[in-house]
């Protein structure tokens, strides 16, 4: 890993927001293809980029109990529990609507109300992804969404992973298709003759999934670019640098293009830490993945002072930020971007990506400086209540034609005024 002083010419950039210009071309085609041809499209796209050859789109109720077979009782219920903790999180961020009066008569309002329907896109191109159902259908239940779909590519033996459908059975999802990439948006978007269109798209997913969103934004809501992930370790001398490197890896091994970064005040942990990630890359399974991560998009800052390297984390704005220093409870109040700050030793992300309660799906590459974890207001929609009493049109109504005048808008004022001359 990369180690170099704070102010170096370093950069982590990744282009992985608007793809290369094939890409954009094959996910254009592929959202005219489903566009024209509905499911047609999705069968023949199905057999071209999962290699599966379905007659039929929709899993079902056989599939879903035949899965429990497959998986284990111990496994179940980890899921069980991470269901609930996940679903105590987001039961807090459940908002209600609320009403305000004045002494006039006024009333005014917010009226909260779930979507109506939501199309959960579940990745399954290089592993499964169980815990991203979870985090992506509990808020929307919690929200109280009615209808919720969810998509995931086929295998080439034309099934979802046992893991997967026993995830969504559990939580009760009654709409799965085996559809995945581009295809799968374009139908949640515009619908075809099997799946019927939605209100929203929710999910992270490859960069053929990123466009796709991108492209249907405005047809549909979505929540947000995910893109592949990132991990940023805060540490000073005290922390332990095989947690450090360990960490850093559990990020790493997502994607080629995730990145991994420590920043120190210590150049002693930082060779210590590079030594780790070198050490541990070699027993890991997924460590082409991890260690081409690593080497294109991993680096340790050394900063001069603490100030220094807070500085450089609120620049990176990462996805994760785990903090591991003496006082780390201390240090919160001084981070300004992270999608999710993960506090102290035992506070490893994986806690966070699959257990604790909090979401996972978080905003990457920078854009931590302007928006949040999927949470459940992702999942619902605000109405203004406006209610005037004849005393407080009376007692305002010439303030309110007078702005609308003031835009030249004599429509507006009229409307007022009719009501005023009644009196
Ligand atoms: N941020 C999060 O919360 C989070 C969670 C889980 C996964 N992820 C990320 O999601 C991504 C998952 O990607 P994945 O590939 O494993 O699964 P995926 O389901 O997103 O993509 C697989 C699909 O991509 C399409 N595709 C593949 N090659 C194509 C091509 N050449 N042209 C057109 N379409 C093509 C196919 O339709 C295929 O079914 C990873 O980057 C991972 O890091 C993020
Ligand atoms: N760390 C990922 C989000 O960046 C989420 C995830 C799912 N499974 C394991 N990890
Ligand atoms: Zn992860």
């Amino acid at each position: 890993m990369k180690i170099v002083k704070v102010g170096a010419e370093v950069s982590i950039k990744r282009d992985i927001d608007t793809g290369t210009e094939q890409q954009r071309e094959a996910v254009e085609a592929i959202i005219a293809q489903v566009k024209e041809q509905g499911d047609q499209a999705l069968f023949e796209l199905t057999k071209k980029f999962d290699g599966a050859e379905l007659t039929s789109l929709r899993v079902t109720e056989e599939e879903l109990e035949g899965a429990y077979a497959k998986i284990d009782e111990e496994l179940i219920s980890a899921l069980r529990e991470a269901m609930v903790n996940i679903k105590d999180f987001h039961e807090r961020q459940k908002r209600q609507s609320w009403m305000t009066t004045k002494e006039d008569g006024t009333i005014l309002g917010q009226k909260v109300t779930p979507l109506n329907s939501v199309g959960v896109y579940v990745p399954g191109g290089k592993a499964a992804y169980p815990s991203s159902i979870m985090m992506n259908v509990i808020p929307a239940q919690v929200a109280g969404v009615e209808r919720i779909v969810m998509v995931s590519p086929a295998g080439a033996d034309g099934m979802l992973p046992a893991s997967v459908l026993v995830t969504a059975k559990e939580l009760g999802v009654k709409e799965i298709y085996k559809v995945g990439g581009a295809q799968a948006v374009a139908a949640l978007a515009f619908g075809t003759d099997s799946i019927q269109s939605v209100d929203k798209i929710t999910g992270p997913g490859n960069i053929y999934v990123a466009l796709a969103k991108r492209a249907v934004f405005g047809t549909v809501d979505i929540d947000m670019i995910a893109g592949p992930s990132e991990i940023v370790v805060l540490a000073d001398k005290t922390a332990n640098s095989r947690y450090i490197a360990a960490d850093l890896l559990s990020q790493a091994e997502h994607d080629e293009q995730a990145s991994a970064v420590l920043v120190t005040t210590s150049q002693e942990l930082a060779e210590q830490v590079a030594k780790e990630v070198q050490e541990q890359l070699t027993t890991l399974p997924k460590r082409e993945i991890a260690g081409s991560s690593i080497r294109d998009y991993g680096v340790i800052y050394v900063a001069r002072d603490f100030v220094e390297a807070v500085d450089v984390v609120n620049q990176l704005a990462p996805e994760h930020l785990e903090i591991l220093t003496e006082e780390p409870m201390n240090v919160i109040g001084r981070i300004r971007h992270a999608g999710a700050i993960f506090v102290g030793p035992y506070s490893s992300e994986p806690v966070g990506d699959y257990f604790a309660g909090p979401n996972h799906v978080l905003p990457t590459n920078g854009t931590a400086r302007f928006s949040s974890p999927l949470n459940v207001d992702d999942f619902t929609k605000k109405s203004s209540i406006i209610s005037y009493s004849k005393q407080a049109m009376e007692e305002n109504g010439r303030k309110i034609s007078a702005l609308a005048r003031l835009e030249g808008l004599e429509a507006h004022a009229r409307a007022i005024d009719i009501r005023l001359e009644e009196k």
